[in-house]
């Protein structure tokens, strides 16, 4: 996806621009696309809510990253293909090394899809892997 999630101390935020090859039904964009951003951006929320308590800086080593335990998504309206997608992520509990992430997707101001992804923290042989990966 390569989104970038910028968390404000709430929240987090993303954005991205679906391309005409996003699309399903004609118009409108395609469900799987919408599943995976919540899916990237809330493993990103989750990981920048663990910097924020232990009050480090994003992205700093050793590296807090998160996989994906569940995720489910609820598609509540069809997502217009064109204009540009928000993506929020919030925390809604946080334990041990689980965080649960609440995140919807707006477009022009509505909320179209809403979903809840489970993030567990990531072992460190794959946070190796990500950071040697070409
Ligand atoms: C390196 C980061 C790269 C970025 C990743 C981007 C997102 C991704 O694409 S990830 C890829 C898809 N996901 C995967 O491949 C994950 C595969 N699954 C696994 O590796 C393991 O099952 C894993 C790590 C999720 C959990 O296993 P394990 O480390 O043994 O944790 P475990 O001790 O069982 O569970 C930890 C906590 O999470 C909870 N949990 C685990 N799985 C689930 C689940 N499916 N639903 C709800 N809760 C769960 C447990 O109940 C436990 O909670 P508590 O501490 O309250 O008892």
């Amino acid at each position: 996806m390569q989104i970038k999630s910028v968390w404000d101390g709430n929240e987090a935020i993303a954005r991205f621009t679906p391309r005409p090859y996003h699309t399903a039904v004609p118009g409108y964009v395609y469900g799987g696309l919408l599943a995976s951003l919540i899916d990237c951006h809330g493993t990103g929320t989750a990981s920048a809510a663990a910097y924020a308590v232990t009050g480090r800086e994003p992205g700093t080593a050793p590296y807090l990253r998160y996989l994906t335990a569940s995720l489910r998504v609820n598609f509540l309206k069809p997502t217009p293909l064109g204009p540009e997608l928000v993506i929020h992520g919030r925390v809604k509990e946080m334990a041990g090394r689980k965080v649960v992430v609440e995140a919807w997707i707006e477009v022009n101001g509505e909320t179209t899809v809403q979903g809840e992804v489970v993030a567990v923290q990531a072992p460190d042989h794959m946070i190796e892997a990500l950071l040697n990966r070409a």
